[in-house]
């Protein structure tokens, strides 16, 4: 079987958030001896680009319109990752410092238009072609629908959706950057008032999955727009939950700690990164270490952290330390905070990698206020450090923590976003980490609990063969 999952984002050659975690994984987990697995995705300008070297295997031009761009196929000239990579090099569009833009229309129509242009000159087809969110999501209408892609019309094509609240709306004046199609057959393009990626993929692919059961359920009251069309679509709809990879995210072997450790030296092990982080960003290691990674955007809750943080940091008895970029204004609010709190509130506005291992092995409690988390892999990679996840009951964080209130319950859970459930949420985490031995045994027994991907990639392969 071979598959080929087509991409915006793969780590460790581009990330910007859970997508590229999931692309870089999934192919790896699925390779096995009956089963190869392929990414294609763009050639930016980034460090990842700029540190190897490439092999050009294809040239070409694309067609745009009535603008032609010259691509290239590229491979890796060594090969570093457990599964086979193509980059699509559109120099004039996709070979940019950043992922994302306001360009994204054209660029990423010429990733999806030069991949499949590429494929059609392939001796064998894919077995099933992969589809990650919106960038990706006008490869199943072209295949459906454009006369040049006409043979790759049998191959099954899946969507799989990671954020639905990113849609890849454009104007009805671009249509004609879409390769030929039957016209008659336009509306498939179309949602609301505008040509909506996201919608004509869920119209055309052949399956459509979501990044957790709880997220793809939740969707069909609310998706940005889309609710109707995923109840109408439902039949051919499901959910399947991420996985994390299991070997770069390793308190054992993660080169980035300062020092690694196992369950059964997970006391020492997180004491050993607390301090560090304590020590880098001026805290008090004798307070529990509150701590978020991600975009400072409002589905992940980050607009009330500001009022949060300044309720916990007033009794004195926590510290919290935040990674993450977004909105201008959370994070004016945020890094304002850092004056009225020294020695026990700091922030680091910004992308650091590295420092997110440390503070996933250092901190004691990580926070997840999601309004909408489809899936959310920060919480999975809390659990596999030792770190007690505080989380809102939504999506995959619903599917993945339990509270410890309950039967087998070991994290914190919050039904609603608001200033003061986040709130009650922290406190319960102060207490919890006053009763020093239940914090313990906590710590080392959610290190076991098994989110790898295996059990998810299988779930892909079926999905596949059910087809
Ligand atoms: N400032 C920063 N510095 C360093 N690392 C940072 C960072 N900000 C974020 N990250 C990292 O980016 C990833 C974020 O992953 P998530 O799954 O939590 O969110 P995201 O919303 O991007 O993904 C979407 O896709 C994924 C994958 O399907 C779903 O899990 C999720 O729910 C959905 O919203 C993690 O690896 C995190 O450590």
């Amino acid at each position: 079987m071979n598959v080929v999952h087509i991409s915006a984002e793969c780590y460790p050659v581009a990330k910007v958030g859970g997508l590229a975690d999931v692309v870089g994984a999934l192919p790896k987990y699925q390779n096995s001896a009956t089963v190869s697995s392929q990414v294609i995705m763009p050639f930016y300008d980034n460090k990842f680009t700029k540190a190897h070297a490439f092999n050009t295997i294809y040239e070409s031009e694309l067609n745009l319109g009535d603008a032609s761009f010259p691509f290239k196929i590229l491979t890796l000239k060594k090969a570093l990752l457990d599964f086979e990579i193509f980059f699509v090099d559109v120099p004039e569009l996709l070979f940019k410092e950043y992922v994302y833009s306001n360009d994204d229309t054209e660029r990423f129509l010429a990733f999806q238009i030069a991949a499949l242009d590429w494929m059609l000159t392939w001796e064998t087809f894919p077995d099933y072609i992969h589809c990650h969110d919106h960038h990706t999501g006008l490869i199943p209408f072209m295949l459906q629908e454009s006369f040049k892609y006409k043979s790759f019309r049998k191959i099954p094509n899946i969507l799989t959706i990671h954020n639905a609240q990113y849609q890849g709306w454009f104007p009805h004046n671009k249509v004609n950057l879409i390769p030929p199609f039957n016209f008659d057959n336009v509306g498939l393009l179309d949602w609301g008032s505008s040509i909506n990626p996201l919608a004509a993929a869920i119209k055309c692919a052949w399956r459509v999955t979501t990044v957790s059961p709880s997220y793809m359920e939740e969707l069909k009251k609310s998706a940005n727009g889309l609710e109707d069309l995923l109840n109408h679509e439902s039949a051919k709809c499901s959910g399947i939950l991420n996985g994390i990879d299991w070997n770069v995210w390793n308190p054992e072997t993660d080169n980035y700690l300062v020092s690694n450790y196992t369950d059964k030296t997970v006391v020492s092990g997180k004491k050993a990164n607390k301090k560090h982080l304590c020590d880098t960003f001026n805290l008090d290691f004798k307070k529990p270490l509150f701590a978020f990674i991600g975009r400072l955007v409002g589905e992940k809750g980050s607009d009330l952290f500001p009022e949060t943080f300044k309720n916990i940091l007033e009794k004195g008895d926590a510290s919290i330390l935040l990674l993450g970029s977004g909105h201008d204004e959370t994070e004016t609010q945020l890094e304002a905070l850092k004056n009225d709190y020294k020695g026990s509130y700091n922030a680091f506005i910004g992308y650091d990698e590295a420092l997110s291992h440390v503070i996933y092995a250092g901190a004691d409690f990580l926070l997840m206020p999601s309004r909408v988390e489809p899936c959310g892999l920060n919480q999975m990679y809390a659990l596999r450090y030792g770190t007690i996840p505080i989380v809102r009951s939504i999506g995959g964080l619903k599917d993945t923590v339990i509270d410890i209130s309950e039967n087998n319950g070991f994290g914190i859970c919050h039904p609603h976003v608001t200033v003061s459930d986040i709130t009650n949420a922290i406190d319960r985490g102060v207490d919890l980490y006053k009763n020093n031995s239940i914090y313990k045994k906590l710590s080392k027994q959610i290190m076991g609990i098994n989110h790898s991907w295996d059990a998810s990639a299988n779930a892909y392969i079926k999905l596949y063969k059910s087809i």
